[in-house]
This record gives structure tokens, sequence and C-alpha cells, in this order.
């Protein structure tokens, strides 16, 4: 098995998600190369070979030409997977990518057991494997999911640029306005999940994060319900957190949950199934009905 591994660099740097793709690649026990549009001086933290293609005349991000570049570099290589990850470039590349190359596309891969892919769906409640039936595959892969490696410097090979795009140009990157809660700096966070059942009961853990001097956050449909506005949400499309202490009250423990607050230092979970997967993550499990428990330890907590 054999990987091609597509790197991206960001606002003059390599941005981490690379050392995820070596550490998956590692996983499966694949050889592999890497690709990126970069200057032509980067330095990755890997063992082996990594291509790169000049940013000054590809550009971040142009479709058509990191696409070609690709292509040229599959040619080259032959590998039977090319691997993204599941960023904004790779949902726009990996399918232009693998429609070019007539290859199956497998999106958010999360693991992998015996050559087969895992990835959620249902809105992430359930997992399924899945199999590609051409030669080659296209894999996007959930950030988080597989744990980076970092090896030595790598061995940079120059790659040509010959195709152009005079139809789009790229106009750089556009940070979202922060509003609201910045939850990045919290040392505390009392985090509520559907698992509260209403928007009143966001108050019961309200008053548990007012009694920790911490702040309150969210998972995904509580703000989908409109039960906390959006700068409250943790995850791959929230906010990215590393509190002291992390209280997560009747969240299941869904990737895309887990990758915005995993690197929390201490990690609470308060859910009535013992066997939701935020136990894999864990320092405690109090397996409750948090409407019944968090009062009393709120209660606990104010005498
Ligand atoms: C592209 C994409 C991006 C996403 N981005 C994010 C993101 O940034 N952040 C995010 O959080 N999610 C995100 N999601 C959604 C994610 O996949 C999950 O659906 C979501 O995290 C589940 O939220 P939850 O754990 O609150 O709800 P559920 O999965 O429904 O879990 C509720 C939990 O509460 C427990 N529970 C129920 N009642 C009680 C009770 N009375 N007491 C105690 N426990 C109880 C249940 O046992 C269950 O474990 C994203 C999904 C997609 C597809």
């Amino acid at each position: 098995m054999k990987a091609l591994l597509i790197g991206e660099y960001k606002n003059g740097h390599i941005d981490e998600s690379f050392y995820e793709l070596v550490g998956f690649a590692n996983k499966i026990g694949a050889s592999s190369v890497g690709f990126m549009v970069a200057p032509l001086d980067v330095k990755p933290e890997y063992d082996g070979k990594v291509y790169i293609a000049d940013i000054s005349k590809a550009k971040d991000y142009n479709p058509k030409v990191h696409k070609g570049l690709i292509l040229k570099l599959v040619e080259k290589e032959n590998p039977d997977v090319v691997v993204f990850s599941h960023s904004s470039y790779g949902w726009d590349l990996a399918p232009r990518l693998a429609a070019a190359l007539r290859a199956g596309q497998i999106s958010e891969v999360i693991d992998v057991d015996n050559g087969e892919y895992i990835v959620p769906f249902c809105n992430a409640k359930l997992r399924r494997k899945v199999k590609p039936n051409t030669p080659k595959a296209v894999l996007t892969l959930q950030s988080g999911a597989f744990a980076p490696l970092k090896n030595n410097t790598a061995q940079i090979e120059p790659f040509d640029y010959t195709e152009e795009d005079t139809n789009l140009e790229f106009q750089g990157y556009e940070v979202a306005e922060k509003t609201g809660v910045d939850l990045t700096k919290a040392e505390v966070i009392i985090s509520a999940g559907r698992g509260v059942g209403k928007k009143e009961n966001i108050e019961i853990v309200r008053s548990l994060a007012k009694a920790l001097k911490g702040e309150l956050g969210a998972s995904r449909p509580v703000v989908d319900a409109g039960w906390l506005d959006e700068s409250y949400q943790v995850g791959t499309t929230g906010q990215t957190v590393a509190p002291k202490l992390y209280i997560a009250c009747g969240i299941s423990g869904a990737i895309q949950h887990l990758v915005g607050m995993k690197k929390s230092n201490f990690i609470v979970a308060i859910n009535k199934d013992k066997d939701a997967p935020i136990a894999e993550v864990a320092d405690v499990f109090v397996a409750a009905d948090l409407l019944e428990f968090i009062p009393m330890l709120t209660s606990k907590l104010t005498k």
C-alpha cells in the first residue's frame, strides 16, 4: 500500500494536520510520499520525500492548478490512496481529484479496520465501514482522528508547475469574526449537550458553571436548536479548547465534539448512558441523570 499525503501550507506555516496524515499512513502500514503547495524552502518534519510546488506560482489555492499538480504526481508515484485532511481544502479538492481519477472517494475517515475505512454517518450518531471498489481511492481524514507523527526534516523535491488558470485568483484567507464568548482562554468549561433535553434546562448547567467560576460551552445540537448561540459551540465547527477542567453534560462524545475538547487537562463526563463514547476520553465518568445529579452537585458547591 502506498499513500500520497497532501499537506496544506497556510498563513506562513505547514498546517499541523499534515502530521495526522503521516500518522494515518503509519497506522495502516503504508509507504508514503508527501506533497504540498508551499515555499520551496519549507521544512516538513517527515521521514521521507515531500514534493513541493512553488506557492508563489501555484498560489495558496486554485482548484484547477492544484488538481493538475496532484494528477501529475499520481502519474509519477502511482499511489493506492491519495489522502487529504477533512478541511475546506480537502472538501473542495478531494472530490475533484477522485472524479478525474475515476476513483472512489471516502470522506471523513475516523479509523481503519482491517483494510476498511470507518466513517461517521447520521450526523455522526452511527459509524459504518467502507471499502473502495476502485484500484485507487481518495480519502479525507477527520481532524483529530489519527495521532500526529513527526520525524526528521523531509527530503524536498521541487515539483514543476505547468497548469495555468487565469479565471480564478486567490484573494486571501478571511478569519471568521469572533463574537460572544471566547472559550479558548477559559480554565474551566461546563458544556451542555443534547442530553439536557430542553432550552430551560441549560440553566441547570449554567448554575454549575457559575458555582465553579467557569464558562458555559455547548455541543452543536444545542446551538442548532437555538438554546445557545454559536459562540458557545465546541468542536470541529466551533471552538477548540484546552481548559484545566472540562465537564461534558449530556454529551455523547462524537468525534466532531472530541476534536474540540480532548486536549483539556481533566475531563469529567456526566451521562446516563455508561457506554457513551465520551467515556473513552473522560478522566471521571459519572453515570447519572444530569437533571438529578447537577443540581445536587451545584448545591454542595455553593453551600
Ligand atoms: C460536518 C459536521 C461538523 C460538526 N461539528 C460539530 C461541532 O463542532 N461540535 C459538536 O459538538 N458537534 C458537531 N457535529 C455534530 C456531531 O456529529 C454530533 O452530532 C454532536 O456532537 C452530538 O451532540 P451531543 O453529544 O450533544 O448529542 P447526542 O449525540 O444526541 O448525545 C446526547 C447524550 O446525552 C445523554 N443523555 C440524554 N439524556 C440525559 C440525561 N438526562 N442525563 C445525562 N445524560 C443524558 C445521552 O446518553 C447521549 O450520550 C458536527 C457534525 C458534522 C456532520
